[in-house]
């Protein structure tokens, strides 16, 4: 057993996490948006709105109240993207280990989830959790392995890989904090992608191809925003792209499946309480490799299909009709 640790945010994976945390028996204080929520957690140890799988460890306590996570020196920072400001701006501020576990950038300014929170808790010392992690598996206890990379360097590290590593879940060390947060927003718009052409019937091959080639647009994002090579190749990067890239578990993949199959981003998205964190990203992620001259045709082709442009099979045809080039062109 460890010491306490604060979870902010109660969807799939803030409950995931908690649940990993809490399964040597350590305590866990989970804050949760919906008063219901809280409610649940704490008398029948169920999530039903964002985790149903998962029977929860009686060391969880939920609360509603982000104040009571203040004294604690660790929080982890779980909300989809574009609702980290605002939640974070309501947390008392002070020096603590804040890790950042969402994945996204911000629709309305461009930022990643580092500059967010580092603007919103300037006394903050953050870090970043990112990799191949269905939430339902961690909350199962399934083997995972994640990049956790460290602002602070290997001293932020050795406090906070105790706190987190379990015999499950595997964290690895990197200090590179923008290679890991980009491969996790980029790998959601490449998955959302991967479920087009599942679901335009395209095969196998035309998967493995935009795995590739979406990769590739990855690393020419990442190396232009100053990330590592590295980092992109590994968990949080391409570790995370192949495991959402093949799985109707993503939803960002059943996003893609969904648009594949005829249906308009609003007809797909109607009444899900789940987020796909892809559907927002796309867009600004668009933008500011227009804006910086980078390369990322993929990316700009599920944007057009989410705004609605044309139909799916005509992206595809668009981007399959762009000029032969030299694989590693313009990579470097
Ligand atoms: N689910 C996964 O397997 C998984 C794994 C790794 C990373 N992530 C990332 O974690 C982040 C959270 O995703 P999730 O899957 O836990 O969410 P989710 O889809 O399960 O739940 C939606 C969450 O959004 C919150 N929410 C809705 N409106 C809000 C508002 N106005 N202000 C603040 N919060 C609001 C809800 O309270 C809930 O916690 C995302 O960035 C996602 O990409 C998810
Ligand atoms: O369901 P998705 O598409 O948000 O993916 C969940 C995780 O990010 C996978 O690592």
């Amino acid at each position: 057993m460890r010491g306490k640790v604060g979870v902010i945010g109660a969807g799939a994976w803030g409950t995931a996490l908690a649940q990993s945390l809490a399964s040597d028996g350590s305590e866990v204080l989970l804050w949760a948006r919906e008063s219901e929520l809280v409610a649940e957690i704490n008398s029948k140890h169920g999530n039903s709105l964002f985790l149903p799988s998962a029977r929860l460890a009686e060391t969880i306590r939920a609360t509603g109240d982000l104040g009571e996570l203040a004294a604690l020196p660790v929080l982890l920072l779980v909300v989809p993207a574009q609702f980290l400001a605002s939640v974070i701006s309501e947390l008392p501020r002070g020096e603590r280990d804040v890790v950042l576990c969402s994945k996204g950038i911000e629709a309305a300014t461009g930022r990643l989830m580092f500059d967010v929170a580092a603007d919103a808790a300037p006394d903050a010392r953050l870090a970043v959790l990112s990799g191949p992690t269905f939430a339902h598996e961690v909350a199962a206890g399934l083997p995972t392995a994640v990049t956790l990379a460290c602002s602070g360097g290997e001293a932020q590290w050795d406090r906070l890989s105790p706190l987190i590593a379990r015999s499950g879940f595997r964290p690895y060390y990197s200090d590179d904090v923008i290679g890991a947060e980009i491969g996790g927003a980029v790998k959601n718009v490449l998955a959302i992608a991967c479920g087009v052409v599942e679901g335009l019937g395209l095969g196998q091959n035309a998967r493995a191809a935009l795995i590739a080639r979406g990769f590739a647009e990855m690393l020419r994002f990442g190396l232009a925003r100053g990330a590592r090579a590295e980092t992109l190749s590994g968990l949080c990067g391409l570790g995370d792209l192949v495991l959402t890239c093949s799985s109707t578990s993503s939803r960002n993949f059943s996003l893609g499946l969904a648009l594949g199959k005829g249906l308009s981003a609003a007809e797909a998205l109607a009444g899900k309480n789940s987020v796909a964190e892809g559907a927002a990203t796309a867009p600004v992620l668009a933008q500011i490799a227009t804006h910086e001259g980078v390369d990322m045709p993929i990316v700009q082709s599920v944007c057009r299909l989410l705004k609605g442009e044309a139909p799916a099979g005509v992206v595809v045809e668009d981007l399959l009709a762009r000029p032969l080039r030299a694989e590693q062109e313009a990579d470097t």
